[in-house]
């Protein structure tokens, strides 16, 4: 049985999906907003302990991904996933970067809710899914072998850089959209690499407090702060002889860059609390789905970090651009959720493909993988058809404006570029008057002009 915690303002939704989950032994507390979540949870030693939570994406108080964001600043590692409609799932996608364990669409199928609840408490808290993802490396994991590398141009690219990389000692920069697989390609790295019977040590830099993730890099003697009750040591000394893998490093916090850079250049890491600097041979693997260069334009990042870190950069491609892989990938992902959930799906409707052709995969290769296991689990017969597809995802194939309004990315890009051309050409093309009246400093223009390839 497990502790449930249900966000969602549909009381009759709310009701009929307690209900469901009681039936299957689950305790289920209801809230219908933040505020009440927040009550529900507690706070200090009145916390009170989830085993997942469940939260309706759009809620009277505010939305599920910026509770959930707070929540994970604040410390709070529970497993959750996000309830959202077929248009929130963009917004999903970001979601799983800060740490969310998956996303269903509504309406909810019970038994992909019962799948993806049992997903979540096989894999515990984030603590587990996370960070600890990296404790569980620290005695030289063996990366799975379980990925492929795709037939297209732009994979096989990929892969003749990921070769060509991966015996040097050179840090790299894998840049990529949430979900293409850019851990796979950091696993690939280190298990080509001359480190590859040293440990793997991977930390999900979005899912780490501010407070702590100093810590958690360094590590800390006890009683270098309140609640460091022991020694503890940081991940860069758990992956020494081997591979430190930071995703979403550009949620780090300046004074931790500063930190991972005197650790970079001078191979010695402090721990919190000490004054004994200690040695550690690391090679670090960084991945980012924001541009670092912009960020470090910004003053979000440090210049001279993202310098010390980019001695190689890897673009890993989003789906929709790996052409003929697409099929290798549902191939994959089928077979690998017949075995899973012990289904016999040989192949899929020729207008499931249809679908799957037009649509544009924010999320990915994890995306991709949801809509199969879903599509599988729903399957019974051999040939699975458009009918275990959610049906918001055929109605947005049968939409004829949805490819072209529905890429987020690309229509902020597209208003970006407009509006500095309009304000390049409404002061003549004096740029610091651009950049002004743009709000953005005169490098950050520089760096869009160039983006934009704007004359
Ligand atoms: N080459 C591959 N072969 C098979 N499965 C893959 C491959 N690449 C990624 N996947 C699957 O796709 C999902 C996302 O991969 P991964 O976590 O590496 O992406 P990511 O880009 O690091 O995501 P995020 O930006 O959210 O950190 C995982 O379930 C992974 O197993």
């Amino acid at each position: 049985m497990a502790n449930l915690l249900l966000v969602e303002d549909d009381t009759t939704f709310s009701k009929l999906l307690s209900n469901f989950l009681g039936k299957h032994g689950h305790q289920v507390q209801v809230c219908s907003s933040i505020r009440e979540a927040r009550e529900a949870l507690g706070s200090g030693e009145k916390q009170v302990s989830y085993d997942v939570l469940m939260l309706d994406y759009r809620l009277p108080d505010g939305n599920s991904i910026d509770f959930l964001k707070s929540l994970r600043s604040e410390g709070n590692r529970t497993a959750a996933f996000i309830m959202t409609s077929f248009h929130d799932v963009r917004t999903a996608v970001t979601a799983m970067q800060i740490g969310a364990f998956d996303y269903i669409t509504k309406p909810v199928n019970p038994e992909e809710l019962l799948m993806v609840l049992r997903e979540a408490l096989n894999k515990g808290d984030v603590t587990v899914t996370a960070m600890p993802r990296s404790r569980a490396n620290v005695k030289s994991e063996k990366p799975t072998l379980d990925f492929i590398e795709g037939r297209s141009k732009i994979s096989k690219q990929l892969y003749e850089y990921v070769r060509l990389v991966s015996p040097t000692d050179m840090s790299v920069i894998i840049q990529g959209e949430s979900g293409t697989g850019k851990e796979h390609v950091a696993k690939s790295i280190h298990r080509l690499s001359k480190r590859s019977s040293g440990p793997f040590v991977a930390i999900d830099c979005g899912s780490l407090s501010k407070e702590l993730a100093a810590s958690e890099l360094f590590g800390h003697k006890k009683g270098a702060f309140t609640g460091a009750l022991q020694d503890k040591i940081g991940q860069f000394e758990a992956a020494d002889g081997g591979t430190l893998f930071l995703d979403e490093i550009g949620n780090l916090g300046y004074d931790v860059q500063i930190k991972l850079l005197r650790a970079l250049q001078e191979r010695i890491i402090v721990p919190i609390g000490s004054t004994q600097p200690v040695r550690v041979d690391v090679r670090l693997i960084a991945a980012t789905n924001e541009d670092l260069m912009t960020s470090a334009a910004k003053g979000d990042f440090r210049e001279d970090l993202y310098h010390r870190l980019n001695e190689f950069k890897i673009e890993v491609p989003p789906l929709r651009k790996r052409g003929e892989d697409l099929e290798i990938f549902i191939q994959y992902f089928v077979d690998k959720a017949n075995q899973e959930l012990e289904r016999n799906v040989r192949e899929l409707s020729r207008e499931v493909m249809d679908v799957f052709r037009k649509y544009d995969w924010p999320g990915n290769l994890r995306e991709l993988n949801n809509v199969i296991k879903r599509l599988v689990l729903l399957s019974k017969e051999e040939v699975a058809t458009l009918s275990a597809l959610p049906a918001e995802m055929i109605t947005a194939m049968e939409d004829p404006q949805k490819p072209a309004g529905s890429d987020l990315k690309a229509i902020q890009e597209s208003h970006e570029k407009e509006m500095i051309e309009k304000v390049l050409q409404e002061v003549r093309y004096n740029k610091s008057k651009a950049a002004k009246l743009l709000n953005i400093d005169r490098k950050t223009l520089y760096y869009k002009i160039e983006k934009y390839h704007i004359e």
